[in-house]
This record gives C-alpha cells, structure tokens and sequence, in this order.
C-alpha cells in the first residue's frame, strides 16, 4: 500500500502545485478589471498581431529565398520573379507593421499599468484603513505584507499594474513562440517542430525558476531590504539632518545602510550566480544537443533532396527565431513576477487583517445621543495588555469622569495614561473591562459614531505639510471648512496672533517646500493641535482629550492658556494629561495613576490636604521651578527657545 502511496501524493502535489501557479497568474491577468477595459483589450488584440506578424515575415522571406533559383532562371518578366517580389512586399510589410505597432502596445502597456496601480493604490488604502484599531498597524505580518504590496506600486516594470499588462504582453510571446515551433513542424516533420518547442520551452522554464530561486531570496531578505530603505532614506531626509550633523552621525549612517545593502543584495547574487552557473550550462548544453541533432537530421534531407529549399528556409529561420524566444522577456518577464509577488503581499495581507478584524455584530449597535455623555464616563474594571505583551498596563482601573467636567489624569512615565487615551479612542479595545458613556458599553456603539464624540490632541499629533486653515479643519473633515471657526479656534488657541506677528496668515502652508511656506515652532505647533481640537469640539464632539497639549509651550502662554480652560471647553468632558501640576491643578478633578490603577483621587486642595503622591510631587515641581527648573530639572526654556 506504501508503495502507490508516494506516486499519487506526488501527483496531487504536482496538481496543486499547477493549480497554484495558474490560478495566481490567472488571478494577476484579472487585476486588468480593475484598470482601463477597453485598453486591455485593445493591447491584447495587438500582442496577438504582434506574436503572429514574425511568422509572417519568415514565411514570405522563405518563400522568397525558394523563389530565387526560379526567378533567377525565368527573368523579371516571370510568374516566379512576380511571386517574389510578391513575398518581398509581404515580408517588408510585417516587418514595418512590427515596427509601427510595437510603440503603440508599448503605449498601452503603460495605460493598463497605471490605471490599474490607481484602482490598487485606493483598495490597499481601504483595506488598511478599514483596521480601525491599532492592533493591526502594529502586528508584524500586516506591517510585512503591506510593505511588501506598496513596494512596486508606480514602478514602471514593476507592481500589480505592470503585473496585470505583462499578462497580456506574453501573450505576444507564447505567439510567436508557438508559431515558430509549428512553422519548423510544418516544414521538417512534426518532430522537428517538438524538438524546438522542447528546446525553447525548457530554455523558458529554466529562465522562470531561476526568477522564482531569486523571488523567494528577495522575500526572504524583506527584513534586510527594510533596513536598507530606512536607513538610505534616513541618510538622505530633511527631517534628521540636524540630529545626523550635530552627532556625527554621518558614516555611522553610511556603515549601516551598506551593511543592510550588502546583507540582502550579497545572498540574491549568489544564488543568481549559482543557478546561472550550473542550471543555464545544463539548459544550454542539451539544448545545443536537441537543437543539434533536429538540425543535422533536416540539413541530410534538404541536402538529400527530400526538402524544398523554402521549407528548408523556414525551418532554419523558425528554428533561429524560436530559440531566443526561450531566454529572458523583459518586460513582461519584470511584470509578471512583480505581479505574482503583489497578488502573494496582498493574500499575505488580508490574512494578517483578518485576525484583527472585530466580529460581526450579532446585536444591533446601540445608538448614543447627540449631547452623550451627558451623565458620566465610566472606566469599569479597565484591564489591558497590548497584543503580544505580557505586562497588564491597566490593571482593574476604576474611574468615573463626570459629565462636562475637567478631570486631570497625572502619573509617572509608563504610569499607563496614553494607554488609556488610546482605549477611550478605541484604537485598541480593552482586555477585560468596560468603557460606558451614560451607562452603555462603548464596544456596542458603532466605532465611528463614538468617534464622532471625541476631540483628541495626542501627544505625537501629526503635522500636516498643509495650510495654517487645513491643518486646523483636519478636526472635523466631513463637513466643508468653516472658516470664521477656524479664525475663532486659531485665534482661542493662540496661534492666529503669533502667525500675523510674523506677516502669516491662514492659507500659510506649513512646509518649507512650498512657496510662501513656513514651519513654525513646537509651540506653535501645539497651538495648531489644540486649535484642531477646538475645532472638533464646534462640530459637536462632547469628550476632548488632551494628552500633554502644553508641553511645548512657555510658562506664560501656559498661563494664559489655562485661564481660558474652561472658556474654551464650554463644558465638554475633558481629560487632561500632563506632567506640569501648574496646569492640572485648576481641574475639577484629579486623578494620580500609579502602574494602571487609581492610587489617588480629589481636587488639588483635597489631595494636597491628603499630603499623599501628589502633593510630594507638587511641592517637588514647584521648589524646581521656584529654583528657576523644569519638570525634569533643566533650566526652563521659553518658547521662542524651541
Ligand atoms: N504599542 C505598545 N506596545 C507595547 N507596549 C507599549 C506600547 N505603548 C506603550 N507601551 C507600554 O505601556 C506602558 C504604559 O505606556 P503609556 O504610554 O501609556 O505611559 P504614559 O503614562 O503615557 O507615559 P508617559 O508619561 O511617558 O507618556 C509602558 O510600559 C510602555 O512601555
């Protein structure tokens, strides 16, 4: 029984394998519905002409040499001079078609790849966005696959749309290869013909593996190829110069990058040397011994008399044509197995998604009201470990945040509080434990309705290289810019007058590399986050969370900006996160959290009555800063330090 085991399993391999291979390919030429129709068809049709017009030249010159002697004999005014010039028109004619239509399918070529690269670039961003926590964007395997699908898109040869148009442009060459055989066929014995297909198609099948070989070291070597681009791009980025001149970190950089250069590029040419070396020489020598032998046999019966000197013409030339057609394609080659690499990153990373994907409500969700929450938010039993850690950052956290009120969250470094603004944001979802907004489970509320409750300055807020006016609109970017708000926000968060103070305005992009453009300072930069905020709150969020928003600014624009607090809040409930004391000490609430859980609670008389934590650390900060100290017991800078 064992023994016919192993050849139907090896046969069942054998057809998965195939089935494998012709699937991904098929689903790779499928990408062109997502791309431009009828440009597709249109290259098609074309490749098929262009893989039939070489056959169309080697039959006309053949008939054309088998003509001479006849010509020769019978003079211009013969049948057999007629026909060859006949066949001289003909083959003269394929050959300038060739030449016309090559630019045109080239064209095509570039039509198909780009407009399927714009279907690919939308899906991929949706795909990605539609993770909506953070899980995801921070799992390996999505990180991997995702690279690995963005890497080739735009490339010229490379990617999903010059995939899907080198599926077609093939076509052009299995054609013509296919063509050449018959031909050789036709003219020789069918023999003949199965030798050059042989010859040529095994040439063709050790040119794919050794694409193959090399594939699969490229993806191995994704790890190394990632550092390289980091640090190539590290090497040659705005953002680091500063820090890469000051330190002397020039060579460091230039060590490190070749070193990632050399730990993926070294390995592919090996193998790229090696199969070169041993599989071509193999190819080439039994090729030369096919090809050989088929030749020898055809030229014994054409000299023998027993071939026509035109078939004899057409196999030779066939015989020629087909043989180059085994080697390396180009293009289409470059194209195809970019394509198959792509439909592999993408399948890579819908798996990797799909783990972090939420189940499918089975309840319908629950709807908030407009002004929610208007009693209270409730952590209950908050326990949390981000996914593949061991260390319970939250641990059993129990807080109430009344309802239009400021509650000031304090804590050591690590203490867990951006933790707890990424859960109330829902960017990761509780281990166990509940968030309740007036008594209902956030997790039932629909993500993006509950989002639309929220303001969030985070601590590492993006700036945007966008206008003074976007980078503030970016708070609330479903509805059209309203722009006496965001004058009115830019002007409460105290970054209209410090932008006029320098002849700026509202449409000043913030980027140098724009014409007018400016960067602005990490103050200021924070005055645009907190406006951004403002603005959200306007378009009728209810929570705004603030994590560290002042850090960067100068104790008096501090100052001034926590006598507006509560102005500016009108009211929202507001999370306030900072190391300063100065500033929480306004809140109505003050919460000290110590590794994930609430160690004290109160207003900051209550608590420095209590004369526990916070009231150590306060006196602390204040003797530093009564000393003329920051936080960290540096020398304070001003603003306009920064
Ligand atoms: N994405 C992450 N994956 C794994 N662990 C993380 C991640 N982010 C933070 N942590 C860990 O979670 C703990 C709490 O971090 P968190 O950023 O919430 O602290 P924090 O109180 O905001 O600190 P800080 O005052 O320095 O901003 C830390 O031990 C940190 O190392």
């Amino acid at each position: 029984m064992g023994a016919g085991v192993g050849p139907e399993l090896s046969r069942v391999r054998w057809i998965q394998a195939w089935r494998r291979l012709v699937t991904a390919r098929w689903r790779v030429a499928r990408f062109t519905r997502h791309g431009n129709r009828p440009a597709a068809a249109a290259m098609l049709a074309l490749n098929v002409v262009l893989g039939l017009l070489p056959a169309v030249f080697i039959v006309a010159t053949s008939v054309l040499i088998g003509r001479v002697p006849a010509a020769v004999r019978d003079g211009l005014d013969s049948a057999a001079w007629d026909s060859l010039v006949t066949a001289f028109a003909v083959a003269g004619a394929a050959l300038l078609t060739m030449q016309a239509l090559s630019p045109v399918e080239q064209a095509l070529f570039s039509v198909v790849r780009q407009s399927v690269d714009a279907t690919m670039r939308d899906r991929l961003m949706e795909r990605t966005l539609a993770a909506s926590g953070m899980a995801a964007m921070e799992d390996q395997r999505v990180l991997d696959a995702l690279a690995r699908a963005t890497s080739d898109l735009d490339k010229e040869d490379e990617g999903p749309g010059a995939g899907a148009a080198a599926s077609i442009a093939v076509v052009r060459n299995w054609t013509a290869l296919l063509s050449m055989a018959t031909l050789a066929g036709v003219a020789a014995g069918w023999w003949a013909g199965a030798g050059v297909a042989l010859v040529a198609g095994a040439l063709r099948w050790r040119q794919r593996r050794q694409m193959r070989v090399a594939e699969a070291a490229f993806t191995a070597a994704a790890r190394d190829l990632r550092g390289w681009e980091y640090f190539r791009d590290l090497s040659t980025g705005a953002a680091v110069a500063k820090e890469t001149r000051v330190f002397g970190l020039t060579s460091w950089l230039a060590d490190r990058t070749s070193a990632f250069y050399a730990a993926y590029t070294v390995p592919l040419q090996r193998i790229y040397e090696d199969t070169q070396r041993r599989e071509a020489f193999a190819a080439l020598a039994s090729g030369i011994a096919i090809l050989g032998t088929v030749a020898a046999v055809v030229g014994a019966q054409a000299a023998a008399g027993a071939l026509s000197l035109t078939a004899f013409a057409l196999f030779l030339q066939a015989a020629a044509a087909a043989i180059p057609l085994g080697d390396f394609w180009g293009r289409p080659d470059i194209g195809s197995q970019s394509g198959l690499r792509h439909h592999r990153a993408i399948t890579d990373l819908d798996n990797a998604l799909a783990s972090h994907r939420a189940p499918a409500a089975t309840e319908p969700t629950t709807a908030l009201a407009p002004d929610a929450p208007s009693r209270s938010l409730d952590l209950v039993g908050l326990r949390f470990r981000y996914p593949g850690s061991e260390e319970l950052v939250l641990d059993g956290l129990d807080l109430t945040l009344q309802a239009g009120r400021t509650t000031a969250i304090v804590g050591v470094n690590g203490a867990g509080k951006t933790t707890l603004v990424k859960l109330l944001g829902r960017l990761y979802e509780p281990t166990a434990g509940r968030i309740e907004v007036d008594g209902v489970d956030v997790s039932t509320v629909d993500i993006a309705a509950w989002r639309r409750h929220l303001s969030v300055v985070f601590q590492d807020f993006l700036r945007y290289e966008l206008s003074v006016r976007e980078n503030i609109a970016a708070g609330f970017p479903k509805a059209p810019v309203d722009d006496a708000v965001v004058a009115q926000v830019a002007h409460e968060a105290g970054v209209l007058d410090a932008l006029r103070e320098r002849g700026l305005g509202l449409d000043t992009p913030l980027a140098r590399v724009y014409t007018g453009g400016t960067d602005l300072s990490g103050g200021q930069w924070q005055r645009i986050a907190i406006a951004r905020s403002l603005y959200a709150l306007h378009h009728g969020a209810r929570v705004l969370v603030l994590d560290e928003p002042t850090s960067a600014l100068d104790v008096r624009a501090e100052a001034q900006f926590f006598d507006r607090f509560v102005d500016l809040t009108r009211g929202a409930t507001t999370v306030l996160i900072s190391h300063r004391f100065s500033s929480v000490r306004r809140a109505d609430d003050i919460v000290v959290l110590d590794r994930g859980r609430v160690r004290e609670r109160g207003s900051h008389g209550a608590l420095m009555a209590a004369g526990g934590e916070y009231a150590r650390l306060f006196g602390l900060q204040a003797a530093r800063f009564r000393a003329g100290l920051d936080a960290e017991g540096a020398p304070r800078p001003t603003e306009e330090d920064r």
